[in-house]
Order: structure tokens, then C-alpha cells, then sequence
């Protein structure tokens, strides 16, 4: 049975009147439901029922490039995870929120990076707060290798230091145990031997000029707290009044009378110096996210968007504006409009804002992003004590739980997997955890439908949302197992992501950059697949190719949409 929906593709088309249609197959009795038709398409009778066509000879067009080493047919990319999945559990099973995991010292190897893959890490994130250009350069290589022999699709975010005030790297400890009324040194002054007994350096030149004498330190957020008790000269002597674990580079804030101090170091460039060369470094690598510390405003998301534009003129790098700062939170609506995407930086966002404000922070951030169609990450903290145990906290599990209800595109991993003692145990509970409550949620129903507003510039951007809310719609109505979207761009999938519907999202597009940009996005299973204009052949070819790797069996109803043909099918697998 196939059914479809056609709308026109540009502005131009005229509107005609709904026209009967005759099915080529004789089993099938597709109807078109409306047909408005665009002058320049094909004539209406080239578009036979594609679920009725025998299998087609899938020819050299569709090229499959393969999930495994093992491969079975050279014109369609998943990765292996999800393909064994799809085959074992069926599509309803997938997982739909993605993991970002931070790459560090423990997580740097091949034999690491392909855990965390298999795993089902869909971004590999590297903080250029930390560790050299080389060392980043070898954890990109190694993440591309495994993509290449395994058929992978990790996308790699870049993530910038940014202006922040931060402490020193400790002398090259590890870290260091600040107690109750010790007194330390923070310091803008160059060390060459050990550092001094309780002393830190300061990477800000203007540290001692903008706090005073009174003034709370707060070291992370407020893991560690000192009061400011002297300043001589570049030294800035310190009481100890929370203990706690000093880390190499943790970030530093001030307080003065209850409120974050905003002195010079508020006219810092959201990008530095090292940031422009990170960032020239991340367009050399062809990073595929390019996430930006501490923005403050849309003016700096669009001043780096065209930078990259000019200088890659064929990748295309996606911009992550991190919400963390009280600025971005006043300018939200206009740096989500600006950005390619956002993440709910809670580390420093804590430290900023009242640790209370966070959570209603937070679900504003995220539902913002949805109606705005722009992927969120929601980051830090989500299993902090996995670092060290190999268990989350109950309420950990419930914050998880928390981000996924409230449909977050992504949540992220920053010290579990960089640095803890359980990488792939956290990345487990991520997404136990994730598939657990969507499918609780889904079961439920529990989840309030978003009012959508529409966000395109042109008619036929609105035709594609329009397309997508009715196929979503359409898809959890008649309960259908899967959506399927061909996408150039990757638009077309990311508006039917937004809509969050009840069955997983297949989206094939040619460009192995749009399939990895794609992971980032909810729902969505990025496929590689070349394919035509012409969707019944498509159609066909894709059925025959998911078909014979068992992805798919006859009988499973699938709607399907494309950005070439603005159109709405309704179909069952032949
Ligand atoms: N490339 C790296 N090299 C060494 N350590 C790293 C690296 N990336 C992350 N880490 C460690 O993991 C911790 C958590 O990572 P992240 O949250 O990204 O950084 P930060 O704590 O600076 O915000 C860092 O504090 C650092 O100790
Ligand atoms: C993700 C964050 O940024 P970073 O880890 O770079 O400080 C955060 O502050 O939550
Ligand atoms: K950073
Ligand atoms: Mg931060």
C-alpha cells in the first residue's frame, strides 16, 4: 500500500485540484490525498506505487560503502552498532538521545576510542582547554580511522577554551588538596622551577588589578571556595573556607557581596588569540562541530560562521554556542537563532547563576532549541561520581533521566570519560538510562505536545516544516515503524528530528559530513546512501538494501519524505 502527498517546491507552483490516481500495482490502491502540483515535476503517473515494485537491480549507483569489515554490499553506511541492533531488536528499540563524550587521557587510544564507539558515542568531543595541538590531532586521526575501517560515523566537536579565568596546570600535579584556612598564592607571576608550597598560577594578567580584599573565590563552580585576604603586588593571598581538590586549569570566579564580579575580564574577547589559531586548527582538521566557550552575544557566532565560510569552502563546519555565562542567558533567543546548536554548559553556567536557577535554565534552553530546530547538549556533572566509582548516584540517574523527558538532543560526558576510572560503564548508563525512559515516556504518553512555531524564510521552507509536522503526526497516528527521510542538506531530517516522533528517523543522504552531523541530532539513524530525484527508485533500493542486511522486513509500514520531492508516503515493505 502506498499513499502519498505532494506539495509543490517553489512558490510558483500552482495548486491543482486533488487528482484521482491509479495505482500500477495491482495489489496496492494508493491514493493521493492532495496534489498540488508544481509545474516543473514530472508527470504524475512516473510516480507509481513504490512499495509495489519488485526489488530493483540496485546497480552501481548506490553505492554501498560498509558498516563492518565484512561487507555486504558497497552503497549503504551504518555502523555496525546500529545495524546489529536494528537486526536484534527491532527499530522501536533504537536509542534516540545522543552521546557527546569528552576524549582525554583515558579515553585517548585506538583500542579506547573503538570501546566508546561500540559503545555508542556519536560525537567525540576534544576540549582544547587542555592537552597540545598534536595530541588532539592524533585522537582526530584515530576517531577517522575507526569511522573509515569500521564504518562509524563519530562526529568530532572541537570544543574552544574560551576567555575564562582559569588556575594553572599545578607544576604538573595531578591535583592538589586545598583545607580548611590554609593560606594560597593565586599568581600571575611565571614560575621555572616547582611551584611554590600553596601557590597557583593565574591565567589572567589582570587577576589581582579586579578583585579586592573580601571577595569570595570560587574554584569550579564552588568545589573549592577562598576568601581574598591581601594582595601584594601580582600575588593575591587567599583563604581557604570550603576545602576541597584543586584540578590543573579548574576554572576560577569571583564574588563580591553575593554577586559575580564583572570587572575587565567581562571585556575579554569571547574568542582568544589561542582560540582563532584552535579554530584555524579545527577548519585544517575538518572538525565537523566547532563549539564556542562563554558566549556572550549572536554578533561573535556570526563573525566565526563567516569565518569558516570563507575558509572551507567545501566542509561545513557546525557552530555550538555553550550557554554558560549570564550574558548568553540574557541574549539566549538570538545566539540560539545564530548558532548551529547549543550546549547547556552547566559546569560554568553553576557558577554564574545560583546553583537553583539551573534546572528552570536548563529546560528553557532546551525547549528553545527544539522550537528553533537547533540541536542542545546538555552537559556536565550528569554522572560526576563515575569518575572514581564504577555506580551513579540515584540522583544522578534521575538528572539523566530528567534531560532525556525533557527530549535533549545530546548529553554529554566531560570528566567520566576524559579522565575517569569507568568510561565505558558511564557511557552505559547514558544509554540504558536514555532508552529506558524514552521508551516509558513513549508507552505513557506522557510527554505535552510542543507548539512548533514556525521558523522558515521562504514558502518552501514552510512547505518542509508543514511536510514534516504531518508526516510526524501521520507516523505516531497510524503507528507506523519508521520514518524515512532522503536529505541533502540534512534540513529535511532535522525538521522531523524536531517533532520527536514516536518511531525512529532513517536518514540517508550522500555526504558522509551532513551522516556525521546528523548523529548529533535526536532520533535521527544516519545512513550514507547515494541516491536520484527519483524517489520510487529510491525507495526500492532502499528497501532491497535494509532488507538484505535484515534491518528491515517486508510488512513493516514506513512513511517516507524527501527534500527533493516535497512529498508524504505512506507505505509497507514490500
Ligand atoms: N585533552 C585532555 N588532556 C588531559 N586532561 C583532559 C583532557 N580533556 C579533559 N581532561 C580532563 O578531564 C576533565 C574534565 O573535562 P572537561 O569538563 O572537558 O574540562 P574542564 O574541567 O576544564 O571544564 C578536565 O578537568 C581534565 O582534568
Ligand atoms: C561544558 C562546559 O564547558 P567546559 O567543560 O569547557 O568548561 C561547562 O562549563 O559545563
Ligand atoms: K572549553
Ligand atoms: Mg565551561
Amino acid at each position: 500500500m502506498s499513499q502519498r502527498l505532494l506539495l509543490p517546491r517553489s512558490p510558483s507552483s500552482a495548486l491543482l485540484p486533488a487528482i484521482p490516481f491509479t495505482s500500477t500495482s495491482s495489489s496496492a490502491k494508493p491514493t493521493y490525498l492532495f496534489v498540488p502540483f508544481p509545474s516543473s515535476s514530472k508527470p504524475l503517473s512516473v510516480y507509481s506505487a513504490a512499495a509495489a515494485l519488485p526489488p530493483s537491480d540496485n546497480g552501481p549507483s548506490i553505492a554501498l560503502a560498509a558498516a563492518t569489515s565484512n561487507l555486504h554490499d558497497p552503497s549503504i553506511e551504518v555502523d555496525a552498532v546500529t545495524e546489529t541492533e536494528l537486526r536484534e531488536n527491532g527499530f522501536r528499540s533504537t536509542r534516540r538521545t545522543k552521546v557527546v563524550c569528552t576524549i582525554g587521557p583515558n579515553t585517548c587510544s585506538s583500542e579506547q576510542l573503538e570501546a566508546l564507539a561500540s559503545g555508542g558515542m556519536n560525537v567525540a568531543r576534544i576540549n582544547m582547554c587542555h592537552g597540545s595541538r598534536e595530541w588532539h590531532r592524533r585522537v582526530i586521526e584515530r576517531v577517522r580511522r575507526l569511522n573509515e575501517e569500521k564504518g562509524y560515523a563519530v562526529a568530532i566537536m572541537m570544543d574552544t577554551e574560551g576567555s575564562e579565568i582559569h588556575m594553572g596546570d599545578l607544576g604538573g600535579a595531578p591535583s592538589a588538596k586545598a583545607e580548611d584556612s590554609e593560606v594560597w598564592t593565586f599568581t600571575v607571576r611565571a614560575f621555572d622551577s616547582p611551584l611554590p608550597e600553596y601557590t597557583t598560577n593565574v591565567n589572567y594578567e589582570g587577576f589581582a588589578e579586579d578583585v579586592k580584599v573580601g571577595d569570595e573565590l570560587l574554584v569550579d563552580g564552588g568545589m573549592v571556595r577562598f576568601e581574598v585576604i591581601e594582595k601584594i603586588g601580582p600575588d593575591v593571598k587567599c583563604r581557604c573556607t570550603d576545602p576541597g581538590l584543586l584540578l590543573p586549569r579548574a576554572n576560577l570566579t569571583f564574588w563580591r557581596n553575593g554577586s559575580l564580579v564583572r570587572e575587565h575580564n567581562a571585556m575579554l574577547p569571547t574568542i582568544s588569540s589561542k582560540d582563532w589559531l584552535d579554530i584555524d586548527f579545527g577548519i585544517a582538521e575538518g572538525v565537523d562541530f566547532i563549539a564556542i566557550s562563554f558566549v556572550k552575544s549572536a554578533e561573535v557566532i556570526k563573525h566565526l560562521k563567516s569565518y569558516i565560510a570563507a575558509r572551507s569552502r567545501d566542509t561545513d563546519i557546525a557552530v555550538i554556542a555553550k550557554i554558560e555565562s549570564i550574558d548568553s542567558l540574557r541574549n539566549l533567543e538570538e545566539i540560539i537563532r545564530a548558532s548551529d546548536g547549543a550546549m547547556v554548559a552547566r559546569g560554568d553556567l553553576g557558577a554564574q547563576i545560583p546553583l537553583e536557577h539551573v534546572p528552570s535554565a536548563q529546560q528553557k534552553i532546551v525547549q528553545r532549541c527544539r522550537q528553533l530546530n537547533k540541536p542542545v547538549i546538555v552537559a556536565s556533572q550528569l554522572l560526576e561520581s563515575m569518575i572514581e566509582y564504577p555506580t551513579p548516584t540515584r540522583a544522578e540517574v534521575a538528572d539523566v533521566s530528567e534531560a532525556v523527558r525533557q527530549r535533549a538532543d545530546a548529553l554529554m560526558l566531560s570528566g567520566e570519560s576524559a579522565m575517569g576510572q569507568y568510561p565505558e560503564k558511564a557511557l552505559a548508563v547514558l544509554r540504558s538510562v536514555s532508552i529506558r525512559i524514552e521508551r516509558w515516556w513513549r508507552d505513557e504518553k506522557h510527554y505535552e505536545p510542543m507548539e512548533l512555531p514556525p521558523i522558515g524564510f521562504s514558502f518552501s521552507d514552510s512547505i518542509s516544516e508543514e511536510i514534516c509536522i504531518s508526516a510526524a503526526k501521520m507516523a505516531n497516528n497510524l503507528g507506523v515503524d519508521a520514518l524515512f527521510v532522503y536529505t541533502k542538506s540534512g534540513h529535511m531530517a532535522s525538521l522531523l528530528s524536531r517533532c520527536r516522533p514516536d518511531c525512529p528517523i532513517f536518514a540517508f543522504t550522500s555526504t558522509p559530513s551532513v551522516r556525521r552531523r546528523l548523529n548529533l541530532q535526536w532520533g535521527l539513524i544516519p545512513f550514507r546512501l547515494s541516491f536520484s530525484d527519483d524517489m520510487d527508485s529510491n525507495l526500492n533500493k532502499t528497501f532491497s538494501l535494509l532488507k538484505a542486511r535484515g534491518m528491515i522486513k517486508s510488512g513493516d509500514l514506513v512513511i517516507a519524505v524527501s527534500d527533493m520531492l516535497q512529498s508524504i508516503q505512506v507505505m509497507n515493505v514490500p
